[in-house]
């Protein structure tokens, strides 16, 4: 496993080893002990999630602001665009995000901490992915900021409108969303 810095100190990206022979390929997808040891981190994952989706589809921008969860997200089939905002007031990259592609073929992960909006947009015909989660699922915590949001001007890397959940249509704008302190 290695780890790949992004635009964001605290999002990472992660590539496994990857060992390919005549039967197809092997890879550890989540090893704690190689986590703690790349990040200095042990998180305590309690719910791993599977979503498939269609080209254009954009999930996101979403967050929990109580019970907040960091996210271990990669893709198994397709190819995503996925994207961290910062929502921690007292951090120095405050409001800013980074998007990396999360491939089937490239195995990446993005590691994204408790107290970053998430989303990503499909790229490819159709996509699966999965992601574990260090908290549960707690829908009257849950935030949503606008994807198109123009204080966070995120390149989607579109070239079409997305589709959208009715909750993700409705998403606030940054500077009206709930922040961590
Ligand atoms: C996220 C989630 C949803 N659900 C249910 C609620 C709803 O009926 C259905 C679909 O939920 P959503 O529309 O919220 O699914 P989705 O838009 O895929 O939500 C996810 O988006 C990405 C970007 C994230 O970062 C995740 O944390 C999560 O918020 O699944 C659960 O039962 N458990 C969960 O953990």
């Amino acid at each position: 496993m290695q780890v790949v810095a992004t635009g964001l100190p605290d999002v990472l990206i992660f590539e496994p080893k990857v060992f390919g022979d005549a039967r197809g390929f092997f890879f550890e997808s989540y090893n704690q002990n190689t986590f703690q040891a790349l990040t200095g981190l042990s998180p305590n994952f309690v719910q791993d999630n599977h979503s498939a989706s269609a080209k254009g589809v954009l999930r996101g921008l979403h967050y929990q602001i109580r019970q907040p969860q960091g996210k271990l997200v990669r893709v198994v089939a397709g190819e995503v665009l996925d994207v961290a905002v910062d929502m921690r007031k007292s951090s120095p990259s405050f409001g800013r995000w980074t998007s990396a592609i999360l491939s089937a073929e490239n195995r990446r992960q993005m590691w994204v901490p408790e107290g970053f909006a998430h989303g990503f947009v499909v790229l490819s015909e159709f996509a699966e992915f999965l992601y574990k989660t260090t908290d549960f699922y707690a829908p009257e915590h849950e935030c949503c900021i606008r994807w198109d949001d123009p204080t966070l001007n995120i390149d989607w890397q579109l070239t079409a409108p997305p589709a959208l959940s009715a909750k993700d249509s409705r998403g606030l704008d940054f500077l009206l969303a709930p922040c961590f302190d």
